[in-house]
Order: C-alpha cells, then structure tokens, then sequence
C-alpha cells in the first residue's frame, strides 16, 4: 500500500482509479463497508483504489475549540485503511483555504486532476466543498461532467446507525463492548508509558503501566476494565507482545488523585520495564466503577477481584 502526504505525493503517471473519501476517524463497520464498496468497484474497473483523508479533523480548522476526541491515531487509522485491501491512502492535510473550495473546485482539483476518478464511493450522508455545499446528487452530477460514477453507499445500522459519534458517546458512557460491536474491534488507546507515584507495585502489588495518550484521544469514561496492553514500540525487547491486562481510568480518588490517567495492569507479570515505551491499550468489557476507598486495603482486595475477572473474560494465561 503506498501511502501519501498531500496531493503532490501523488505519483505523476498515476492512472484513473476509484476514490473513497472521508474522515474515517475509527474506520468502524459503516467505514469499512465504504471502503470495500471502492475496492471492488476498482477491481471491477482494473484500477486501484485510493482513499482520501483528512489530517487535521476538518471539525477543528472550520469550527476551531469543538475537536471531538478521536477515536483513532492518523497512523492507526492509515493501518486500519490498508488493512481493507486499497491501493493507496492519501492524507490531505486540512485547511481553510482548503475547506473553501467549492464542490466543482474539489472535485476537479483532487479528484480528476490528481487521481483521475473513474469512480468516487461515499457515504450517503456524505457532505463536502464549501459551508457544506456538495453531497451524493452533486457528486453524480459532477460525475457526468468529468467522468467518473458516483456511489453513495447507505449506512450500516446496528439498531442505530454507526457512526463516528454514536462510538464517542458509548465511550464516553463506558460501554467499549458496545464501542467494540460498532468498531468491528476494540477500541484503542494508544501512547507512550510514563512515571506514576510509584505506589501500584510497591504499596499495591499491582505495577501500572500509565499510558500518556496524544491530546483529543478519545478515553472511555472513568472505571475499571477488561482487556489487552500491547507493546508497539520498535525495536524494543517486548516488540508486538500483547498481555491480557486490568485497566483503570480515572483519577485513583482513594489517593486524592486528580490528574486522570489511563493505567494498565498486564496480568501475572511483574518484569516489564516499560517506561519511554510505546504501547496501546485495547479495551473489551467494563468491569465496574471506580470508587473511593476507605483503605488501601480495601482497595487491594477489589482488585484482586478485578483481576481475576479480567483473567476470566481475556481468557488470560494462569
Ligand atoms: C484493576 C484496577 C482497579 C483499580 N480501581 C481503583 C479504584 O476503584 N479506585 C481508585 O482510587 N484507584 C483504583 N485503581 C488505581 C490505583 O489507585 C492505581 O493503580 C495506583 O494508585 C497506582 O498509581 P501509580 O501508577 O501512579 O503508582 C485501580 C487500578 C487497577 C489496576
Ligand atoms: N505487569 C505489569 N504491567 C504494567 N506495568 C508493569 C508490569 N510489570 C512491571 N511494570 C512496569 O512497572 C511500571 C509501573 O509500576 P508502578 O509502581 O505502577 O509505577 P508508576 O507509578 O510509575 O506507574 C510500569 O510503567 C512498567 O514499566
């Protein structure tokens, strides 16, 4: 898969191909049908498929202060695209002068000129150009002027349509199992493994590897759950291991705590050294609330219990 910062890292012979564009911020069920509507539509063609994406969230150029928390990295996200089998991923980096252009502007700047359409596959909600302006009727229309087919692929409904947004608020009420079913996989969060207080091995014999996640990562709300910790750092000694893991989001108010940190227990392990190390966290059930303990005795009691039935629902080793 290549993959391409901007327009002009477009090869200059590259030839027509089929165009998915989006945000794709998650790449759940709905994105991931999008995008395989454009792989075969190329196939059927015998052209390659390109997608497009934005890098910032145009949200955040139109509208600045209103960012919704990402539900993935641009480098997860570019993962997840080329795991779908397209050709290319091309990030358009987002701007005003950008988000100016009007849908006949758009359409033949990035779409004919560069990529030379000869089919374009988008959501059927899909709006683009100008305050908004272009949608799948203008596409089709733009399509007959320069050539190319237009597709709005309908969106896939879980009950509810799946969208970006119903995923950020089943996080945001701590319902990953829910976030899983729309993503199609758990949710992630991902970062680098930072210093703590020092208290989950020495006072708690639990060790914690505390995640520091980039700004606007989309965090599940506040709990203890089930799930994995990965390490994704290279070269590192514990290079693509994953461990069934206890996670706890939150403050830690039994200490009074008030910075939130995302923290994760890998079951059964106390030798790691992760600090400085990239990891990622992926999420599968919710275990419970965090509560304020009275001691920190009864604290360690809960999660021996919490890890036992992390144990359980990982199907972690013994
Ligand atoms: C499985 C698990 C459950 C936890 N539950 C709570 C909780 O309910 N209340 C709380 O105050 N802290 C809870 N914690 C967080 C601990 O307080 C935290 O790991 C500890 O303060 C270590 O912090 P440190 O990494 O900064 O040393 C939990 C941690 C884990 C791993
Ligand atoms: N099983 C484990 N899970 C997570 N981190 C572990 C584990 N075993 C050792 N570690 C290491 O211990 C550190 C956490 O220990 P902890 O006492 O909680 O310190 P801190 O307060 O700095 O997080 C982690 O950052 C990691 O480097």
């Amino acid at each position: 898969m290549q993959g391409w910062h901007g327009l002009d890292d477009v090869p200059g012979d590259w030839g027509r191909s089929v165009v998915t564009i989006g945000v794709f911020d998650g790449v759940h069920r709905g994105h991931q049908r999008m995008v395989e509507r454009a792989v075969s539509m190329a196939h059927r063609l015998g052209v390659p498929s390109v997608v497009i994406t934005f890098d910032p969230h145009p949200d955040e150029v139109v509208r600045p202060g209103t960012h919704p928390p990402r539900l993935t990295t641009a480098r997860h996200r570019t993962e997840l695209l080329g795991a779908l089998g397209v050709d290319a991923v091309c990030v358009l980096p987002f701007t005003l002068e950008f988000s100016h252009m009007t849908p006949d502007e758009f359409v033949q700047a990035v779409l004919v000129d560069r990529l030379h359409a000869a089919g374009v596959v988008v959501g059927e909600n899909f709006r683009f150009g100008h305050k908004a302006a272009g949608n799948v009727e203008t596409l089709r229309e733009l399509g007959e002027k320069y050539d190319f087919v237009a597709e709005g692929v309908p969106l896939v409904s879980n009950g509810e349509a799946i969208s970006s947004s119903l995923v950020r608020e089943l996080l945001g009420s701590g319902d990953v199992a829910g976030a899983a079913e729309a993503l199609g996989r758990p949710h992630r969060v991902e970062g680098v493994v930072v210093r703590g207080h020092q208290r989950g091995r020495a006072l708690l014999g639990y060790p914690t590897a505390n995640v520091e996640s980039p700004t606007f990562s989309a965090i599940p709300a506040d709990g203890v759950y089930a799930g994995w910790l990965e390490c994704t750092q290279s070269p590192s000694p514990y290079e693509g291991e994953r461990w069934p893991a206890a996670i706890s989001i939150g403050t830690n108010p039994t200490f009074a705590g008030v910075e939130r940190t995302v923290e994760a227990y890998a079951l059964d392990r106390d030798d790691l050294d992760l600090y400085g190390v990239h990891v990622v966290v992926d999420f599968s059930v919710r275990l419970r609330d965090t509560v304020k303990f009275d001691s920190i005795d009864a604290l360690i009691e809960q999660m021996h219990r919490d890890v036992a039935e992390a144990r359980r629902l990982t199907g972690g080793s013994a």
